[in-house]
């Protein structure tokens, strides 16, 4: 029997997400349509009656942005918002920048595939000579983390962002849903992505095959146990939503980048 709702929501399109960029650690804010995406969440969640008690976001921008953009469109701004790099974007180390449909003629669409998708390959390290690294490693915000800053990623694959995600699920959001508190996690792509995995038992080859497209809230239901009573529920228009999904997946592709 279902007892618990626990919602996860991969934010509005981010500027790089429209431009076919690997964003990852870098801090891009919602483009115009992520604003949008994330607005429409907000009232569809609201039209279906859903109320927050606690919502948790990585420390980046455009997942903070959509967190408040899709409180202020439930009328649910009050809401407590509690932020952690362990629900940050899986850290995509060199590839940061990096354009997919140039990667994939480059190196192939399987080398690119197998970078995106595959559960335990770590993208090349990134190093002090990379365009981001000072931009990344010099910001604030990551002294503000659980380590040190020398001991936060260079290169993640989906294993290592649930290694460092697990730790922070367990202590700080599994007692608050325990506690009846019905939680948004308004995170990524791949964090999103590593939490669905460990919660229903998605094999290192199936996960492969799973896609979130921003703006897209999921539902899962839970039992006592926090474990799913029935398949996810991607909520919106159906047609909609397996549109948006395949163009995540086409990001990948081999054509000439726009
Ligand atoms: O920053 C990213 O994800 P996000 O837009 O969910 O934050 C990654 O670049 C997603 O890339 P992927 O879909 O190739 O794993």
């Amino acid at each position: 029997m279902s007892k618990y709702k626990l919602f996860l929501l991969r934010h509005g399109e981010g500027a790089w997400n429209k431009e076919n960029r690997f964003c990852s650690w870098v801090d891009q804010k919602l483009s115009e349509d992520g604003v949008k995406e994330a607005q429409d969440c907000g009232r569809l969640l609201k039209e279906q009656g859903y109320k927050f008690d606690l919502v948790f976001t990585s420390i980046l921008s455009r997942s903070i942005q959509t967190a408040w953009l899709v409180l202020e469109a439930m009328g649910q701004e009050w809401v407590p918002v509690v932020k952690s790099w362990r629900l940050n974007e899986r850290h995509y180390g060199s590839l940061i920048g990096l354009n997919r449909a140039e990667m994939a003629q480059q190196h192939g669409e399987e080398k690119v595939k197998l970078w995106r998708r595959s559960y335990d390959i770590t993208p090349p390290l990134i190093d002090e000579s990379h365009p981001y690294f000072l931009e990344i490693y010099n910001d604030r915000r990551y002294t503000t983390c659980d380590v040190p800053i020398k001991d936060l990623p260079r290169a993640e694959s989906l294993k290592e962002v649930l290694d460092r995600l697990l730790p922070y699920w367990n202590s700080t959001v599994v007692p608050e849903i325990r506690n009846g508190r019905t939680v948004l996690i308004s995170a990524h792509g791949n964090s999103c992505r590593a939490l669905l995995k460990y919660l229903e038992g998605i094999s290192d080859e199936d996960i492969a095959s799973v896609t979130l497209p921003t703006g897209i809230p999921v539902l899962l239901e839970l039992d006592e146990n926090l474990k799913p009573v029935k398949p996810r529920q991607l909520l919106g228009d159906q047609a909609k939503i397996q549109a948006a999904i395949k163009k995540v997946e086409d990001q990948g592709k081999a054509k000439p980048s726009t």
